[in-house]
């Protein structure tokens, strides 16, 4: 691996822009060099970040990337809380990412045959595994998670974080503590980049080496 970047924007404002910049260059560096392009998503607070800021970048050009979910709740599509129907709503309908690039569970199966379901859509792509998660502490309980080799196989990871009820997690994964490792702490692409890209209310307890770049800097 890479070393780990711990970047620290202002606000989610500014975070935002730089997020879909570092995506779109690692995308464009991957298929100009005859490579493919594989995006795994997270949901909650990215949905609308990615949602307002990757329709921005000029000349985007989705229509070779292959999209995935790192994590999936178990609920319908047509659910406020599906992560697949709110980037649908918030961004596949605004980049030209074609409909059979964008793997999604199927929500009909339960939980332990739709993580087996999916695995077996990303491994025609990516040969990875993915876990059912019956008691996730956030709701919805049930979730189609990508597990932690599978995130470790990745050319580039990029946590976002940001508001102030992170910063107590966030000192945690990145600067350890008493008890066990947190699961976010053990991720360490094999080959890739590492980004935490935080906001100040994220970063306020942060005391380890941290980059503040400039208006508009490039990751
Ligand atoms: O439930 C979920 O939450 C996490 C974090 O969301 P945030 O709103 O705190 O940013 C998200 O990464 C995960 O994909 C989602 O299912």
């Amino acid at each position: 691996m890479s070393g780990r970047r711990v970047v620290v924007f202002p606000s989610v404002a500014e975070l935002g822009p730089s997020l879909a910049q570092l995506v779109s260059s690692r995308a464009e560096k991957a298929l100009s060099t005859g490579g493919s392009f594989s995006l795994g998503l997270s949901g909650g607070s990215l949905v609308s970040i990615l949602g307002k800021e990757l329709p921005a970048v000029p000349s985007l050009d989705c229509s070779k990337w292959l999209i995935g979910f790192c994590d999936e709740r178990l609920v319908p599509f047509s659910d406020p809380e599906s992560t697949y129907g709110l980037y649908k709503n918030q961004l596949f309908e605004k980049i030209n990412i074609p409909e059979d690039r964008i793997l999604a569970i199927d929500p009909s199966l339960p939980v332990k045959e739709c993580a087996d379901d999916y695995a077996g859509k990303l491994s025609k792509e990516t040969q990875r595994t993915v876990a059912p998660i019956s008691d996730s502490p956030k709701p919805p309980p049930q979730r189609v998670t990508m597990t932690l080799p599978t995130v470790n196989a990745a050319q580039c990871v990029v946590f976002v974080s940001t508001g102030g009820s992170k910063a107590p997690v966030l000192k945690q994964v990145l600067e350890g503590g008493e008890g066990p490792a947190l699961p976010a702490a053990l991720v360490a692409p094999r080959q890739g980049e590492l980004f935490w890209l935080v906001d100040e209310p994220a970063a306020a307890s942060l005391t380890s080496q941290m980059e503040r770049p400039g208006p508009g800097a490039k990751l």
